[in-house]
């Protein structure tokens, strides 16, 4: 398979599972469905929701990869027709339609089973961005008109979500598979607390960790004190804004993970550098080793590290004229330094500290103690630097930043000679959102893309808010080809997420230009083409993408 593919290719399969991962709970659903219309089959409510459910699954099965399955889910969705007009099934044809579906469930399974090659997500996982592994939410509220809700809403997020209408179902679940997060209402019929009771008793009981987010209709300090007394890690009031709700998710989990710093180990002797990689990397950092200093400029510009570990003696030119070097450069002045050496010698220490450094930290050193001295100083560099590259709305790279990766990008690209594309991005109408809802809707509509975009891109794909509401992508090593059709899936998804606001529900599009190296090696230009073509995307349009062409360059 050709490079070009490989992105495309991992983008698909990312997707893939995700359905794939989703797909038993879906169709227990549907068994749930088709218990409850079984029991009642005069009862339109029941029927509607299984034809619903059917109906979803016709539509996704085949565009992640099943086909059969999609067809088969049209049929049983087919045969349910008549009953809308009135016709109504003798016992037999009941249970006929009952067994012909569940044996359809059971061989969708099986399907699914068979399939595990492309779907080993763990594959992907480093390359994913931070939403395409799917997070497992339980949704727990007696509301089920609420739940299904908000679940169309958090899937837009790439999360999986099981709906439990049943607090009693609570526990079971948690055991069989254990949640990133419980979203769970705090009154159900068996009391007005029984939602924060049962949360206690799981956690007391199961000794489980899981997290927990609270949502109720009311907002008093008591049901706070008793939200937080169970260990609750957030709190919404009803209605649910589900863009806040997902920032909430997100940092929650966020703190539960380790954060990959991108450290770069230093050390002529292979084994040692190895040995303190594996001890950084299982802390869950990023880490390149270098053995060959000679070759540290060039790792600089590529791997950009977060912080440097160094080793003082080497044979081709020291730690500290490493350190002297690496501090030459504006650009690396602030990147946090420490060398790990034997030394002893007090002055030597100082000599390095003098050099630029700003730790110095002596061997044998516990594991535990070197992954925590450096992940504080990788935090506090980062955190500085996000002040610096960061915008304040979106967290994304703002307009500087964002220009310095497309030329860092684009010199890495030329360097390999891989392709690589550049997404220019702007809300449709937007003025018209600003002017209907207020500015602080439009701020939660730009925060809503950002959002979609960190999920559904690949971690190596850099976004950035280059205006007001423009935003720009650069995807590494992919084509614009390649980039289309991932942003197009976006485009979609973005379409299809409601946007809340006092005056009622509403959704927004974005239009986007894309151009790649194939149309010109300067990054201005590179820009400009990718303007030119947003510029007929809106023309055209809009809620559209259009590729920037050699031939526009020329004209
Ligand atoms: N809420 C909010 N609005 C912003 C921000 N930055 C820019 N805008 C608004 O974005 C709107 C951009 O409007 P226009 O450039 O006229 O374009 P548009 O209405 O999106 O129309 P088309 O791009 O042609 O589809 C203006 O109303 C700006 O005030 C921001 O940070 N927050």
């Amino acid at each position: 398979m050709s490079d070009k593919n490989d992105s495309l290719q991992e983008k698909l399969r990312a997707l893939e599972a995700v359905f794939l991962a989703k797909l038993p709970s879906r169709l227990q659903e549907m068994d749930d469905a088709l218990g409850l219309f079984l029991q009642e089959p005069e009862n339109k409510e029941h029927l509607a929701l299984l034809h619903r459910l059917l109906h979803t699954m016709a539509g996704s099965a085949g565009t992640f990869g099943f086909p059969e399955v999609g067809t088969q889910a049209r049929e049983f969705e087919g045969r349910l027709k008549p009953l809308f007009n009135g016709e109504t099934w003798a016992k037999t044809s009941l249970s006929q339609y009952a067994g012909d579906l569940r044996k359809y469930f059971a061989d969708t399974i099986k399907t699914a089973e068979n399939k595990p090659a492309s779907i080993d997500s763990d594959e992907y996982a480093d390359e994913l961005g931070e939403g395409t592994r799917p997070r497992l939410i339980y949704l727990v509220d007696d509301d089920q008109a609420l739940t299904e809700a908000i679940t169309l809403q958090l899937e837009h997020f790439a999360y999986e979500v099981v709906r439990i209408n049943a607090l009693k179902q609570l526990a079971v679940a948690i055991a069989s598979r254990k949640p990133d997060v419980v979203v769970i209402e705090l009154g159900f019929p068996e009391g007005k607390m029984a939602g924060v009771e049962e949360i206690a008793r799981i956690k007391k009981m199961s000794r489980l960790k899981f997290l927990t987010i609270f949502v109720s209709n009311t907002s008093s300090f008591e049901s706070r004190l008793l939200a937080v007394r169970a260990g609750g890690d957030g709190y919404f009031t009803k209605p649910i804004d589900i863009v806040a709700l997902t920032d909430r998710i997100d940092a929650v989990i966020g703190r539960e993970e380790p954060k990959g710093y991108r450290v770069l180990v230093i050390d002529d002797d292979a084994v040692t550098s190895e040995y303190y990689g594996t001890v950084l990397r299982s802390a869950g950092m990023s880490v390149k080793l270098l053995n060959d200093p000679s070759q540290l400029l060039k790792v600089m510009t590529d791997f950009r590290p977060e912080l440097l570990l160094l080793d003082v003696y080497m044979p081709m030119c020291n730690g500290i004229e490493l350190a002297k070097i690496i501090r030459q450069d504006n650009s690396y002045l602030d990147v946090p330094i420490v060398f790990l050496s034997s030394e002893r010698d007090l002055g030597k220490q100082l000599e390095a500290i003098q050099s630029g450094a700003d730790d110095f930290l002596t061997k044998p050193i516990e594991a535990d103690f070197l992954v925590s001295a450096l992940s504080s100083r990788a935090e506090r560099y980062r955190s500085l630097r996000s002040l610096i590259m960061r915008d304040g709305l979106t967290g994304l790279y703002n307009h500087t930043a964002i220009k310095e990766e497309l030329g860092a990008e684009m010199s890495i690209a030329s360097r390999n000679g891989g392709p690589m594309a550049l997404a220019m991005l702007d809300l449709d109408n937007f003025k018209n959102v600003n002017d209907t809802y207020g500015h602080p809707v439009g701020d939660q509509v730009l925060r809503t893309l950002s959002r979609l975009l960190r999920q559904r891109l690949r971690r190596s794909d850099i976004v950035g808010r280059y205006g007001g509401e423009e935003f720009i992508v650069i995807f590494p090593d992919t084509s614009a080809a390649v980039a289309r059709k991932v942003l197009d899936q976006i485009r979609i998804a973005f379409n299809k997420i409601q946007q809340h606001a006092d005056q009622g529900d509403f959704s927004v599009s974005f239009s986007a230009g894309i151009a790649d190296l194939e149309v010109t090696l300067d990054a201005d230009e590179l820009f400009d083409v990718a303007d030119e073509a947003l510029y007929r995307a809106k023309q055209g349009g809009r809620n559209r993408i259009e590729l920037a062409s050699v031939q526009t360059n020329r004209t």
